[in-house]
């Protein structure tokens, strides 16, 4: 069956399912020669879909599929010279493969909920079973990167129908998560 709309290709014609003997795996850029590789220790978190402009996303796609993992578990086997930090001053340190362009992982290292966590993209493993993605965020963003507004009637019912629930931030989840922890910093934390 097609579809007008494109999500993602990981997304479009079904979610593979998660293995729950996977136990981490190598990405892989694009590149034919000299890929840049990057060692991922352990199974990702908070896999899901991103329409924000600043995650990459593959050719066609209006979403990127992006998920978490602790820095300390990432380790780039390969290519780091071809490796660039795509926003210096953005929140997440994406780095990009110069050659390629894809983002091969992303560390937060500033003080945030999010510090120590490294954002990448799961469909770069070169191995299956790898958690599905389980939400959207940042669904109106794709207007941004020159989507229709009219039709995002369409892809959030397209969302829902392969069971992304859309929200145009994060997760309700995650927002309360990064909010107790700026209210603990602020030290106004209820019990
Ligand atoms: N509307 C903006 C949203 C960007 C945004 O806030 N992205 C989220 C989801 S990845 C974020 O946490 N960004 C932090 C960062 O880019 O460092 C866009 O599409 O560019
Ligand atoms: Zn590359
Ligand atoms: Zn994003």
């Amino acid at each position: 069956m097609s579809h007008a709309i494109s999500i993602h290709p990981a997304i479009d014609n079904g979610i593979a399912p998660e293995s729950a003997d996977f136990a981490g795996g190598t990405l892989i850029c694009a590149c034919a020669a000299h890929p840049v590789k990057i060692r991922i220790k352990g199974q990702v978190a908070h896999n899901h879909a991103c329409g924000c402009t600043k995650c990459w996303k593959p050719e066609g796609a209006n979403f990127s599929v992006v998920a978490v993992t602790p820095t300390e578990n990432v380790t780039v086997l390969e290519g780091d010279a071809k490796l660039k930090v795509v926003d210096a001053n953005a929140l997440i340190q994406r780095h990009a493969c110069q050659e390629c362009g894809v983002h091969m992982y992303g560390p937060v290292e500033r003080d945030h909920a999010f510090k120590g966590l490294s954002f990448i993209h799961p469909e770069r493993f070169e191995e299956k079973g790898w958690a599905a993605p389980g939400f959207a965020a940042f669904v109106s963003s794709i207007i941004e990167a020159g989507f229709a507004p009219a039709q995002m009637g369409a892809v959030r019912a397209r969302l829902k129908e392969v069971g992304l629930e859309p929200y145009d931030c994060l997760s309700p989840g995650l927002m309360d998560y990064v909010a107790t922890w700026t209210a603990k910093k602020n030290g106004v934390l209820a019990d």
